[in-house]
Parts: structure tokens; C-alpha cells; sequence
């Protein structure tokens, strides 16, 4: 179903963040590049996957949501909302904490109004700290969140909210695709 996507994620190096086995792959980290083709690929199917009527923003986080987020923008002419690493104190911004496998930090919402029917898409999900954080965000916003997808789930994570994926992998000295939407 994803042919480029699958080859690239079993073929992808692992490192180690203290225990957590951390795949390196073009989508979760541009290395060693973004191809066009799985780029294609991976929006087509995001696109099959999602509910994107009358949305009113693709909602990603900073960094390796963007170009997922840009490249469904482009097919679809619904504008991205990006969630930023950086604060920028702008009246009604939103703090997001973010905790994953590796790291702990805090990420910022702006420019999202009580109401905003919004879909959310991110490169990866495996802990789920990331997403779980902006739900809640979202939530206390007022937002409507219509749907949430992810390129690639690692394990298996638990959301406060339904949620589908392309392919589901599970990685140790390597990558292993278990799963994928058909
Ligand atoms: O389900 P979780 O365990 O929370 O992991 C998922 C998050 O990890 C990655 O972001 P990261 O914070 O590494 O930032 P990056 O996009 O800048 O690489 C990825 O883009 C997700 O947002
Ligand atoms: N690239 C990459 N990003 C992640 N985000 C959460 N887990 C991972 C991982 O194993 N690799």
C-alpha cells in the first residue's frame, strides 16, 4: 500500500537516546533527505485517511510535522497552524507541555479561536506525551478537533481521543512494519 514509505522505514538506522531505540527516518528527522515521491505518497494517503470537510486549519507541530502538514496544505488549500517550540507572548497563546521518550519541553499555540474545526497531523506517534499535551491544549481552547493522523505509530500508544496512521511499526535493533491502513 505505501511501498516507498515501508522500504524506507525497514531500511532506516536506529540510535539510542539512554534506552529508547530512536529510528532515523526522512520523515521524522530529513535525513538523509525528503524524497518527492514519499512525500506524494504519504500525503495521498493522508489525505484518503482523513475527514478534512470544512476544516478550517491542518493543526502540526514544530519541526517534522511541517512538511507533512504543507504538503496535505498544497493538495487541499486549507492553511497550516504551526505549534511552536518558541514563546511568542501574543495575547491568547496557549502552552502546550510536551513530554516524549527522550526529552521534556514546552510547545505554544497561537492564532486558534474556541470553535475552529481542526484536523492534527504529525509525523510520528509513540509515547503519545506529544499529542496527548496538544489535545488537551486544543481542548481548553475550545477547539473542535475533527480528526488526528500520523504517518508512522511506534508501539502502541494510548491518545484521549481516536486517531489513525498509515503504517505501525515496532523498532529495536531495527524497524518492523507491523500494520497499515489499506
Ligand atoms: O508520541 P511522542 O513520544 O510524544 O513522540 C512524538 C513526537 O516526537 C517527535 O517530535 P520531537 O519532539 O522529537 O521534535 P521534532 O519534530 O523537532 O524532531 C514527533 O515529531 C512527534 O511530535
Ligand atoms: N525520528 C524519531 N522521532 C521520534 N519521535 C518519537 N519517537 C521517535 C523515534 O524513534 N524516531
Amino acid at each position: 500500500m505505501f511501498p516507498i514509505l515501508t522500504n524506507s522505514l525497514i531500511t532506516c538506522p536506529i540510535v539510542k537516546k539512554g534506552e529508547y531505540n530512536y529510528f532515523v527516518h526522512p520523515i521524522t528527522d530529513g535525513i538523509p533527505d525528503i524524497d518527492p515521491g514519499l512525500l506524494r505518497e504519504i500525503a495521498v494517503g493522508m489525505i484518503r485517511l482523513l475527514d478534512l470537510a470544512d476544516v478550517k486549519y491542518i493543526v502540526t507541530a514544530e519541526a517534522m510535522g511541517i512538511p507533512i502538514a504543507t504538503a496535505l496544505s498544497l493538495m487541499t488549500d486549507i492553511p497550516v497552524n504551526i505549534i511552536r517550540k518558541r514563546r511568542y507572548n501574543l495575547p491568547g497563546e496557549c502552552d502546550v507541555c510536551q513530554v516524549t521518550g527522550y526529552s521534556k519541553g514546552e510547545m505554544y499555540i497561537n492564532g486558534i479561536c474556541p470553535g475552529d474545526r481542526v484536523v492534527i497531523v504529525d509525523d510520528v506517534i509513540s509515547t503519545g506525551g506529544t499529542m496527548n499535551g496538544i489535545i488537551a491544549a486544543l481542548e481548553s481552547i475550545g477547539a473542535d478537533i475533527v480528526d488526528i493522523g500520523f504517518v508512522i505509530k511506534k508501539g502502541n500508544p494510548t491518545l484521549s481521543r481516536p486517531y489513525s496512521y498509515l503504517v505501525s511499526i515496532e523498532v529495536t535493533d531495527s524497524v518492523r512494519v507491523v500494520d497499515q491502513t489499506s
